[in-house]
C-alpha cells in the first residue's frame, strides 16, 4: 500500500516536472503539427465527387441503379450505361426530378450498348467520352450470374458469362484508359464478388469470371499507379437484387428465380453508400461480406484443405437437395 502510493506520487511528480519543462510545449506542438498534417493529407487524398464525371455500367437496376442515385446526390455528372433505354430514361427522369437544394446536381447522360459485344463497347466509349469531354470515375458494375453443374454446362455459357463479366469490363476500361493516362488522373472501380476470392460449387462460370476480374484489376492498379490513376475492387456478399433471377443456367436459359440468399442479402443502397465512401477515400480492395464468407476467404488461403472439405460437403448437400 505504502509502496504503491509512493510509486504513484513519484510518477505524478515526474509528470509535473515534465509538463513544466521547456520541452513540453515543443512535444505538444509537434504532436499537433503531425495530427494536422495527417488530417490535411486525408482531406487532400479524398476524391471530390462534386462535379466529377462518373460512368456507371448496369445502371438500369440493382446495385448500379443505387450507385447512380448516391453519386448523383453527391453532385456527380453521371453517364448511365445499360442495354435497356427505357429503364435508363426512367432513372434519368427520377434523378432529375429529385433535385437537391443543398448541393449542385446535374441531369445525367446515358449511353446504351451491350457490354458483351467488344466492338459495341469501343464505339460506346467514344460516346461516353463525348458526354462531358472526359471521365473521372468509371464504375464497372454490370454483371450476370450463373447456376449449373460443370458436367452439364455448355462451353458457350462459360464464354457468355466471361464475355459479359470479364471482357466487358476489360474492354470498356481499356477504351477509357488512354484519356485518363493523358490527363494523369482517373479512378477505375469494379464490382467483383466474394466469388472473385473464393469459388463455390455450381457457380463455376461466375466465380471464374470474378476471379479473372480481380486478377486483371490488381494488375491494372500496379501498372497505372505512375499515372495517378486509382483502382478499386469491390467484393460484396449477397445483395438484395434481381441478380439470381437474371442468372444464366447450363443450357443458356434464364434461371428466373429469386434465391433465398439473394432475397435476404444486403440493401443495395447501403452497398452503394459504402462504395461512394470507399471511392472517395481511394480504397484499393474492399470485401463487403458477413462473417462466414469473410472467414471462408481467409480459410482458402490459410487452411485450403479445410476450405475444400467445406465446399465438397456443400456440393454434396446441394446436389442431394436437387435430386430429392
Ligand atoms: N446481387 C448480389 O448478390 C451480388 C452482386 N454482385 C455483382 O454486382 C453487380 C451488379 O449486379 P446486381 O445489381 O446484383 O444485379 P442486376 O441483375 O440487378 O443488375 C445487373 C446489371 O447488369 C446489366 N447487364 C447485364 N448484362 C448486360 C450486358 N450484356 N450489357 C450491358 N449491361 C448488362 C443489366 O442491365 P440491362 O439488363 O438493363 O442491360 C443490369 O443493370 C454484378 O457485377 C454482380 O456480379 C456481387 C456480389 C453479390
Ligand atoms: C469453423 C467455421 C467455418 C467457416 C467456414 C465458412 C464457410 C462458409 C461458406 C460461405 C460461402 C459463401 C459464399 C458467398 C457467396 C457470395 O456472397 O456471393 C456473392 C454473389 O456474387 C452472389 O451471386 P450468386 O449468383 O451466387 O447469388
Amino acid at each position: 500500500m505504502f509502496f504503491q502510493s509512493s510509486r504513484r506520487s513519484v510518477s505524478k511528480g515526474k509528470l509535473m516536472e515534465f509538463t513544466s519543462s521547456p520541452f513540453f510545449p515543443l512535444v505538444l506542438g509537434s504532436i499537433g503539427v503531425v495530427a494536422l498534417y495527417q488530417l490535411l493529407l486525408r482531406v487532400r487524398q479524398k476524391t471530390h465527387i462534386q462535379d466529377a464525371v462518373v460512368v456507371v455500367t448496369g445502371a438500369s437496376s440493382g446495385l448500379g441503379r443505387e450507385c447512380a442515385k448516391v453519386f448523383h446526390a453527391a453532385g456527380a455528372r453521371l453517364v448511365l450505361c445499360g442495354r435497356d433505354k427505357e429503364r435508363l430514361q426512367d432513372l434519368v427522369k427520377e434523378l432529375t426530378g429529385a433535385a437537391d437544394s443543398q448541393r449542385k446536381t446535374y441531369p445525367p447522360s446515358m449511353v446504351t450498348f451491350d457490354l458483351s459485344d467488344t466492338e459495341a463497347v469501343a464505339s460506346a466509349a467514344v460516346e461516353v467520352l463525348q458526354c462531358f469531354g472526359h471521365v473521372d470515375i468509371l464504375i464497372n458494375n454490370a454483371g450476370i450470374s450463373y447456376r449449373g453443374t460443370i458436367l452439364e454446362t455448355d462451353v458457350q455459357v462459360h464464354k457468355q458469362v466471361m464475355d459479359m463479366n470479364y471482357f466487358g469490363a476489360v474492354a470498356l476500361t481499356k477504351a477509357l484508359l488512354p484519356s485518363m493516362v493523358q490527363r494523369r488522373s482517373g479512378h477505375i472501380a469494379v464490382v467483383s464478388s466474394v466469388q472473385g476470392k473464393i469459388a463455390i460449387p455450381f457457380r463455376s462460370a461466375y466465380a471464374a469470371s470474378k476471379h479473372a476480374t480481380q486478377a486483371f484489376f490488381d494488375c491494372l492498379r500496379a501498372e497505372v499507379e505512375k499515372f495517378g490513376i486509382e483502382v478499386s475492387v469491390f467484393s460484396p456478399g449477397y445483395i438484395r437484387t434481381n441478380l439470381s433471377v437474371n442468372a444464366v443456367t447450363g443450357n443458356g436459359s434464364k434461371y428466373s428465380a429469386l434465391d433465398k440468399n439473394t432475397a435476404e442479402g444486403r440493401d443495395p443502397h447501403d452497398i452503394a453508400m459504402v462504395m461512394l465512401n470507399c471511392v472517395s477515400r481511394k480504397k484499393k480492395d474492399v470485401l463487403l461480406a458477413g462473417v462466414f464468407p469473410t472467414l471462408a476467404v481467409y480459410f482458402r488461403t490459410l487452411c485450403p484443405s479445410l476450405f475444400f472439405f467445406i465446399m465438397a460437403s456443400r456440393a454434396r448437400k446441394e446436389q442431394k437437395l436437387k435430386d430429392s
